[in-house]
């Protein structure tokens, strides 16, 4: 990892880069085995992150963010991933959460919270998805009915991050007719009465993070805690997807650079026939394909970032970076597990960790067919 060379638009990034390779050494590296193996939430973990500014990163510093380019999150994001991918995503998923009411959010709601979730010390959960709707999210059946002050949500939300250990939920709820255009954002505090979170689910990868369904029974949420006006939760949801889409491309490059750093590393090791694997061209070229895949990957990305960053529009770069990315990560750590050999598909090896960490990137945050639904749409439009 050390290896890549990175083009940062401040001398401020060069400073954060080098405590994020730190951080990831001294926190991540030495502790993933073991929350992964006890499929545990590092709370403690993100709180220390959450002091070290990186937990605010492309956010206001009038509310406690670090005001960083989005390139400069993203990077950090990556090197995150390359030791723990489940952290990396818990900070692109508190993120995405913390996007509605710093986009959205009146003034007062922005003072409010922004300073203590920038800070780490209130996590957040983005509740999209429900059992019977994950693509088509327009069509979501959560409802919302306002009386008097407060809106009563009623329903369930399903492969929530962060269920259970968040400590608000942003809830995209029908407070209108069917269709985009009758869907509110809400901010549910985690002690609100009625939320309920139900049984985690026992995913493949991402042992340390919880997912679970979270269900609303007449859970009353004040109406101070509508995140923009009635009506424009769906476009506040897409828009904080397009964002968020880049945190997984970002997730997505770590990860395979971890898995290529690791395998390069045991192929010069590893002998064979009196050699070692890497020079021999099978291995070597599966190792060189990763090395290029990868470069091709974060160059998507942080062009995507790039166009955000300069305030033109970046949603369709967004989804290729998001699509590529996890394709080519799913497709790197496939062959960094075969240059191991036997070696790769046992867990002393963290190749197959990143096996199972790719799998997931190519659903969240919008399928890879999804993505590939939005660029052809675009195209269909020129
Ligand atoms: C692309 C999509 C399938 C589109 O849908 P339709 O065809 O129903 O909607 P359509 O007709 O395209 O549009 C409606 C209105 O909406 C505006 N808008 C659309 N995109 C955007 C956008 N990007 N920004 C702003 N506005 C947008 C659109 O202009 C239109 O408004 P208008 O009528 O013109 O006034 C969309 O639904 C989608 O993407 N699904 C994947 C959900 C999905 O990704 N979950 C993931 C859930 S979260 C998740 O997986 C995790 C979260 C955190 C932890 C990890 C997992």
């Amino acid at each position: 990892m050390a290896s890549v060379v990175r083009m940062l638009p401040t001398p401020e990034a060069h400073d954060l880069i080098d405590l994020t390779y730190e951080l990831a050494d001294k926190e991540l590296a030495m502790k993933v085995d073991e929350f992964e193996g006890r499929g545990e939430f590092p709370r403690e973990i993100i709180r220390t992150l959450g002091r070290s500014g990186l937990l605010g990163l492309p956010y206001p510093a009038e509310y406690g963010g670090a005001e960083q380019p989005y390139e400069v999150y993203l990077q950090v994001l990556e090197i995150l991933a390359s030791r723990w991918a489940a952290v990396a995503e818990a900070i692109s998923v508190h993120t995405l959460a913390c996007y509605p009411v710093a986009h959205h959010g009146t003034p007062e709601q922005r003072q409010r919270w922004l300073p203590e979730m920038l800070g780490g010390e209130l996590l957040g959960a983005y509740c999209l998805s429900e059992p019977a709707g994950g693509s088509d999210a327009a069509n979501l059946s959560t409802r919302a009915v306002k009386d008097r002050d407060r809106y009563f949500v009623n329903g369930t939300k399903a492969w929530i991050t962060h269920a259970g250990v968040a400590d608000f939920y942003n809830v995209f709820a029908r407070t209108g007719g069917p269709g985009p255009k009758g869907i509110s954002c809400l901010l549910a505090p985690s002690d609100t009465a009625g939320l309920h979170v139900q049984a985690r689910e026992r995913t493949m990868g991402l042992k340390s993070s919880p997912v679970a369904q979270v269900s609303f029974d007449d859970a009353a949420v004040p109406e101070d805690r509508l995140v923009g006006q009635e009506g424009e939760g769906f476009r506040i949801a897409m828009g904080a997807l397009d964002s968020g889409r880049l945190g997984i491309a970002a997730c997505a490059v770590g990860l395979a650079q971890g898995a290529l750093d690791y395998a390069t590393a045991y192929a010069k090791d590893r002998t064979q026939f009196g050699q070692a694997i890497i020079d021999f061209q099978a291995v070597a070229f599966m190792l060189a394909d990763a090395d290029t895949q990868i470069s091709a990957a974060r160059a998507l990305m942080l062009h995507a970032a790039r166009l955000r960053d300069h305030g033109h529009p970046y949603s369709i770069e967004a989804a290729k970076a998001k699509l590529f990315a996890s394709d080519m990560a799913m497709k790197v750590t496939t062959d960094m597990v075969q240059v191991l050999g036997g070696a790769g598909y046992v867990a002393d090896h963290p190749v197959e960790r990143y096996f199972r960490e790719a799998k997931v990137l190519q659903i969240v945050e919008g399928t890879n067919q999804i993505q590939r639904l939005v660029i052809g749409r675009s195209l269909a439009k020129d």
